[in-house]
């Protein structure tokens, strides 16, 4: 890899501490960081060079899985951060740090290649990308890179418009936006194992899937963000990005090679299928839920409108959960049920595929009946595949039973999202970046939903905290003659399976 600076805004915030900090010192560790790397980290408050040091220092030694306590090595590391104050709002302040930069890659005979990562509010990405462009570092001779965090918008409109004043300044393929979700392993692993393993890629198909479910369950609740969450709900904060890019991962078909062009042009495909929703259809495919008081891991839970931040009669979902179709020839028929939700039973993210189950009633009465075969993808927090198939009871005659094969990957080896993001960046390659057609085409296809909800058109359901949601999000699925399935009870233990989800019991 050519050498490269790496411009930080918001180096003094909450994600760059908590992870882009940590993901850097990781690839450090690996050796994957370019010979010649430096980070250049902005923020308001004033800090030297040394205190900048001090508390990177803190933050990898905090949230990183592997601080060494090595000084030669922290030194090493540390060496390469430095800082310099700014008001981003300030064009004039883009010329001092135009000018550190440029003297250390003089000093340092470093190629003015520059990756410019936006980790501040949204509001402030227009104005850094036109003062940096405005700037001398605008006129700098290497390659340039923009990293974008979420939310990319507020609804289809505002997206488009942010989308349009950094396009002024930057290409498609300069801009990488950050869905931490591409960045999960088992996400990543999706693609292989769907293509690398021909018995998955024979039955990946409407001819042998009966239904898919993509949950994503939180038991934390808005936490210190209400300001931007009562604003956002579930369905900006996850559906319309981290939970659509899962249906296209899962739903996408074998791309003609594995380059980012190949895999986006695939991804694009499943939504350009998706059965569109039109408003007065929405209430009968997507439920609204929010939580009310429960009890969490044996401990009280307030509601989310006694929640501090939050309007005592905010109607924000915490919860959503839908039905969506894709009318292609590969999955048509094939329902797919997506939820998340906040102060939920479990922190689970997992998708299930339902295999169809012709066989259920071939077997005479006295046998029981053959479960259905499930693939289980976990994502998170446990990390692997579990393959629910059926077999005899040794002792019991007429007794079938599903047995489970499973594989967990080790948890210590296992990169987390920004380190393999960055590192993608670092190397030029957006496959796990959100190209901005599909995030137009999810923003399009939620906006009848966003505008539902405003227009209170779809009912908003109560739970209670420390259960799987709504009673109408199993009614969804019930409907069609399902229900979701839950990770089975010894999960905590090493056992990757699953179960038949009962209706709201809660988690006291
Ligand atoms: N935190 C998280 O877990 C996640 C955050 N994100 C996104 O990442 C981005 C950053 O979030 P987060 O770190 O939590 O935010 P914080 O509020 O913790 O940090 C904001 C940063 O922006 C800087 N800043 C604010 N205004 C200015 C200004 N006018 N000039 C220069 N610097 C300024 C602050 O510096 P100072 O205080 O020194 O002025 C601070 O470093 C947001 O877009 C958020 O949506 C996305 C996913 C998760
Ligand atoms: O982007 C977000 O994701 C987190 C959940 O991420 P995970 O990696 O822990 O599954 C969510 O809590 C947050 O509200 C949202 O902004």
């Amino acid at each position: 890899m050519d050498g490269m600076t790496f411009i930080l805004f918001g180096a003094t915030g909450d994600l760059a501490k908590r992870k882009i900090f940590p993901a850097i010192y990781n690839l450090f560790l690996d050796e994957k960081l370019p010979r010649a790397f430096a980070v250049f980290g902005t923020g308001r408050r004033d800090m030297s060079d040394e205190d900048f040091r001090a508390h990177v220092e803190q933050s990898v030694k905090t949230f990183s899985r592997r601080w060494e306590d090595d000084r030669d090595r922290a030194g090493q590391f540390l060496s390469m951060f430095h800082y310099c104050a700014m008001d981003v709002t300030q064009p004039q302040d883009y010329g001092k740090l135009a000018q550190r930069i440029r003297q250390h890659e003089q000093e340092g005979k470093i190629p003015e290649n520059r990756i410019y990562s936006l980790s501040v509010a949204p509001e402030l990405f227009g104005v850094i990308a036109s003062n940096i462009s405005a700037s001398e570092l605008g006129s700098a001779t290497g390659w340039k890179r923009l990293i974008i965090e979420k939310p990319f918008g507020h609804d289809l409109q505002s997206a488009r418009d942010l989308n349009r004043s950094l396009r002024q300044f930057f290409d498609e393929e300069e801009i990488f936006r950050i869905d931490h979700y591409l960045g999960k392993p088992m996400v990543q692993n999706l693609e292989v194992l769907e293509f690398a393993n021909p018995i998955l890629r024979t039955l990946w198909n409407n001819q042998h899937i009966a239904n898919v479910q993509i949950t994503a369950s939180e038991t934390v609740g808005v936490e210190e963000r209400a300001g931007y969450y009562d604003k956002a709900g579930a369905i900006r904060d996850m559906f319309q990005n981290h939970l659509l890019q899962l249906l296209m991962m899962t739903a996408m078909q074998m791309p003609r090679q594995f380059s980012a062009r190949e895999i986006r042009n695939e991804k694009i495909k499943v939504l350009k299928a998706l059965r569109p929703l039109r408003q007065e259809d929405v209430a009968a495919h997507v439920v609204r839920g929010q939580y009310g008081k429960g009890w969490i891991n044996g401990k009280p839970a307030a509601a989310y409108r006694d929640e501090p931040g939050v309007d005592r009669a905010s109607n924000t979902d915490t919860f959503v959960a839908a039905r969506l179709w894709i009318d292609n020839a590969f999955w048509s028929g094939v329902p797919f049920y997506i939820r998340t939700g906040k102060r939920m039973r479990e922190k689970s993210t997992r998708i299930v595929i339902e295999f169809k189950n012709p066989l259920r009633d071939a077997y005479p009465v006295r046998h029981e009946k053959p479960a259905p075969n499930l693939l289980v993808i976990h994502v998170n927090p446990y990390e692997g595949v579990s393959f629910q198939l059926n077999s005899k009871h040794p002792g019991k005659h007429s007794r079938i039973e599903p047995i489970t094969m499973e594989f967990a990957a080790n948890a210590n080896d296992v990169p987390e999202a920004y380190e393999l993001l960055l590192y993608d960046a670092l190397r030029g390659d957006s496959t796990f970046f959100a190209h901005w057609e599909e995030v137009e085409l999810c923003w399009k296809w939620v906006q009848p939903i966003l505008d539902a909800f405003s227009d209170q058109r779809v009912p908003l359901h109560m739970y209670e905290a420390g259960t799987q949601g709504p009673e109408t999000a199993f009614r969804l699925l019930e409907e069609d003659g399902f229900s979701w399935w839950e990770l089975n009870r010894h999960a905590e233990e090493g056992t990757l399976g699953v179960r038949r989800e009962a209706l709201s019991v809660s988690g006291i």
